[in-house]
């Protein structure tokens, strides 16, 4: 049985300790954190696990064997260096760290420890319908991919969403994603500014993301994240003989009054639950069998960051912004191999 120690009990490491605790097999939460102290007391409290004052202070805990982080962003970076300082894996949600500087820092330090600790949560890579969609690509069935187009839609986002978040937090997604689907890294960002949706206040929303790959092919990813009517996620690539799309937000439509209805889901919950359950699930196996976690690394982690660096200076000047990552080390091209 894996004892895992969660840090950062908001919606998704509430949702997390949900399939942890009811849906996979061989694991259990044993610790939990929160720097809002009431609702990590009321989350440890249900399950049983204990509560810890500090990050710090669950990642030494002897009864954690891995460590899940789920606060928010620009924390992520002390406790993934924890954890590797205390040589425990760990599972960080999205993204691995704000920047690419923090990422490095991550990568070296991983690299000292000598092998994979940390997996970053890009769970788009353990959907079926993205799966499907990168089998058909695979296959050659379309020819040859030449252009993807993706929308990226939130009915609504919480208080402390800023502009930066759009890329940051946002279509990084579909910047992890693009680089899974394609094989190729992202060369170049633009970012296209249209008329402002008044229900964002005064956040600058929606945005057109404009990423150019390696090997020639063009994304582009509308971002709204104040469409009000649902969580709509949509990506359909351009092929030379054909394309190939993911298919509706819903598995069931029903007709009646002369009209077609198919719910669209709340939120990411919903539309990836199978996804984040797949996700964890593989990755309790693997860490469970005493081997390396096979998903997202800490270099995806950091390529999506060089990306997400760009989006946000692109964002800010208006201009196309080259980006060139570092050499990749030999933990991740050996991992790769
Ligand atoms: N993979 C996905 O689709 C997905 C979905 C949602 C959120 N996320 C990511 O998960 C993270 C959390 O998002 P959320 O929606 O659950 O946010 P949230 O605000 O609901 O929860 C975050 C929690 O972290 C806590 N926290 C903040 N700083 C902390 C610190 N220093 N130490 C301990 N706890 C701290 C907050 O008090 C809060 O309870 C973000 O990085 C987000 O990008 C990923
Ligand atoms: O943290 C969330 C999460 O990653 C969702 O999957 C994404 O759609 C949201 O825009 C983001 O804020």
């Amino acid at each position: 049985m894996l004892k895992v120690g969660v840090i950062g009990t908001g919606m998704i490491g509430q949702d997390h300790i949900r399939r942890l605790t009811t849906v996979l097999n061989g694991v259990a939460v044993t610790a939990v954190t929160d720097v809002d102290t009431a609702v990590a007391a009321d989350v440890g409290g249900r399950i049983g696990a204990t509560v810890h004052a500090t990050g710090e202070e669950l990642v030494g805990d002897p009864a954690v064997d891995a460590v899940l982080v789920c606060s928010w962003g620009p924390t992520h970076e002390q406790y993934v260096l924890a954890a590797i300082a205390a040589g425990k894996p760990v599972f960080c949600e999205k993204p691995l760290a704000t920047t690419q500087e923090a990422c490095l820092r991550i990568l070296d330090a991983e690299a000292a420890h000598g092998s994979r600790l940390v997996q970053v949560g890009y769970m788009r890579r353990f959907d079926f319908a993205y799966r499907a969609l990168k089998m058909a690509v695979d296959s050659g069935e379309i020819g040859l991919p030449l252009m993807m187009h993706c929308a990226h839609r939130n009915a609504s986002v919480p208080p402390f969403y800023r502009g930066d978040m759009a890329i940051t937090d946002t279509a990084v997604h579909e910047i992890d994603m693009v680089r899974w689907m394609f094989g190729a890294e992202v060369s170049a960002v633009r970012v296209l500014v249209p008329r402002h949706n008044r229900n964002g206040g005064e956040l600058e929303d929606p945005l057109l993301l404009i990423m150019e790959m390696a090997d020639g092919v063009i994304v582009d990813v509308e971002v709204s994240v104040n469409i009000r009517y649902g969580y709509d996620i949509r990506g359909e690539i351009v092929g030379e003989n054909g394309t190939a799309s993911l298919g509706g937000p819903a598995p069931v439509a029903v007709r009646r009054d002369g009209r077609v209805g198919v719910p669209v889901p709340a939120d990411w919950r919903e539309r990836f639950l199978q996804a984040y359950d797949v996700e964890l699930q593989e990755w309790v196996h693997a860490i469970s069998l005493g081997g390396q976690p096979l998903g997202p690394s800490a270099w995806d982690g950091y390529a999506a960051a060089a990306v997400s660096d760009a989006g946000v200076e692109a964002l800010r000047t208006g201009n196309r912004v080259l980006i060139s990552l570092v050499d990749q080390p030999k933990l991740y091209a050996e991992a790769a191999g």
